[in-house]
């Protein structure tokens, strides 16, 4: 198997600390909600001002998209964000190729935004980006009536010929994704009637949400089973609102694991956003058995946030339901970390999206886990961890792949095992953290980058 680092690869050999972690910290804006907010802004009329968002690789991708799109972006010296929109069915053609990083966010929402403009664009992204799947957006943006064209299997560089009278959308989601959702309901934006969508199992709903915000006329309705229909109406006017955004609680879990597997550790992650379909690692973790309360639980910015507090706890392996794995999807390398030093079998079921993430996180995972002495099998689209105590654990590589997260759980993986750790590549936490390696420094990780 090849193993290619990027040029500017940063690699870190991760030790435990010795100590336990402890102290009072803040994690950065969510990654989610600061990509919507810069989109719905740019498409608003007036002046958004965006606190707490996430200037993370990621998100200040989407800023220089919806600029070249029209917006006015800027950031005070105080950090706060603003945005003056261009306003939606007003946006320019880009005057050259959109690139989006590593990000799948970005590209797939701002698919929908692109689709339903009058405009040519075109949008690429990194390597790893450029691997992933795209036809699950182009396959029901295209009944807009927007031309696209793509590498083979719907792969980015991708050219959109968008239309400037879109038709709206009835989709039934076949994929529980949330970017899928997302580039629907932005291209049913600027068409003039209801764009509907049908989501069987639900998924993340800040753009539902935050297009209420900005004052769009969109109604959720739910079935008994979970399932959702959502119906947006086309063409409204989006009036600039000013946005908060709570910390991420996918950059939480990372701290959060950390010090439930350091022994002695107590730590407090504050303000962390709580949405409930977004805090599937927090149940999870308790039913093994962790000490994890909120604390100080109230609304910021339209979302529920809360204060963790985490102690060091003795895990218990637990079975990890398939209906759940939307609301903790980008949880389950850090979550199997923990797993490896649980007591028991821990079965996490139906991960198979797990393998169109930045990397194929499902065998990227595996790898890490085994490379560092863990017991780990899959079998369909489950992964099924036999815990061990950390003194059998550690010793390996991680290849992180250009994947954030598999980065951040090496990390994880290094403060709580008996044998050190080598990352072979840290930079990329840069996309959703950035600043990871000192604010885990100023809880005492230890850690030499
Ligand atoms: O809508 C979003 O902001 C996201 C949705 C999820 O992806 P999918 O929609 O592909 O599940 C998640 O993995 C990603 O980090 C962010
Ligand atoms: C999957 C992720 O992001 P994206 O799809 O936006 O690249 C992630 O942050 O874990």
């Amino acid at each position: 198997m090849t193993h290619a680092l990027p040029a500017d690869a940063r690699p870190l050999l991760v030790r435990a600390p010795g100590a336990p972690l402890s102290g009072r910290i803040r994690v950065p804006g969510d990654k989610s909600i600061s990509h919507r907010a810069l989109m719905f802004a740019g498409l608003a009329w007036g002046e958004t001002r965006i606190d707490g968002l996430l200037e993370g690789e990621d998100v200040l991708r989407t800023a220089a998209a919806m600029r070249a799109l029209g917006a006015e972006i800027r950031r005070e010296g105080d950090g706060r964000w603003v945005v003056r929109g261009a306003g939606l069915g007003r946006l320019r053609e880009p005057e050259d190729v959109l690139d989006m990083g590593n990000s799948g966010t970005a590209a797939r929402l701002l698919a929908g935004i692109l689709a339903s403009h009058g405009l040519h664009s075109v949008m690429t992204g990194d390597a790893s980006l450029r691997r992933r799947p795209m036809a699950r957006v182009i396959g029901p943006l295209a009944g807009t009536g927007a031309v696209f064209a793509s590498r083979e299997g719907g792969r980015l560089p991708l050219s959109i010929s968008g239309r400037a009278d879109p038709a709206p959308l009835h989709v039934r989601m076949q994929v529980a994704s949330a970017q899928v959702k997302s580039a629907v309901l932005l291209a049913g934006l600027n068409a003039p009637g209801e764009t509907v969508v049908e989501e069987p199992v639900p998924t993340r709903d800040h753009s539902e949400n935050m297009l209420r915000h900005f004052g769009a006329d969109l109604s959720v309705e739910t079935d008994g089973a979970g399932g959702r229909l959502i119906r947006l109406q086309g063409r409204p006017t989006l009036i600039a609102r000013d946005v908060s955004v709570p910390s991420d609680p996918s950059s939480a879990a990372f701290p959060l694991v950390a010090a439930l597997l350091v022994p002695g550790s107590e730590v407090l992650i504050e303000a962390v956003g709580l949405n409930p379909l977004r805090t599937g690692l927090f149940t999870t973790l308790r039913e093994m058995g962790a000490a994890l309360a909120i604390e100080n639980e109230r609304i910021e910015g339209g979302e529920p946030v809360g204060d963790l507090l985490v102690r060091a706890s003795a895990l218990r392996g637990v079975v990890v339901p398939a209906q759940r794995a939307p609301s903790m999807i980008d949880e389950y390398p850090v979550l199997a970390v923990a797993a490896a030093f649980a007591e028991g079998e821990t079965r996490m079921c139906g991960l198979d999206e797990l393998r169109v993430k930045e990397s194929d996180r499902l065998s990227a995972t595996v790898a890490l886990l085994q490379a560092n002495g863990a017991q780990v099998r899959v079998e369909g689209d489950d992964m099924i961890v036999v815990g061990r105590g950390a003194s059998a654990l550690g010793g390996g590589e991680v290849r992180t792949q250009m994947d954030h997260r598999l980065a951040m759980s090496g990390v994880v993986m290094g403060l709580a095992a008996g044998r050190p750790v080598a990352v072979d590549d840290v930079a990329f936490i840069d996309t959703s953290f950035p600043g990871f390696v000192p604010l885990m420094n100023a809880l005492g990780a230890g850690l030499s980058a």
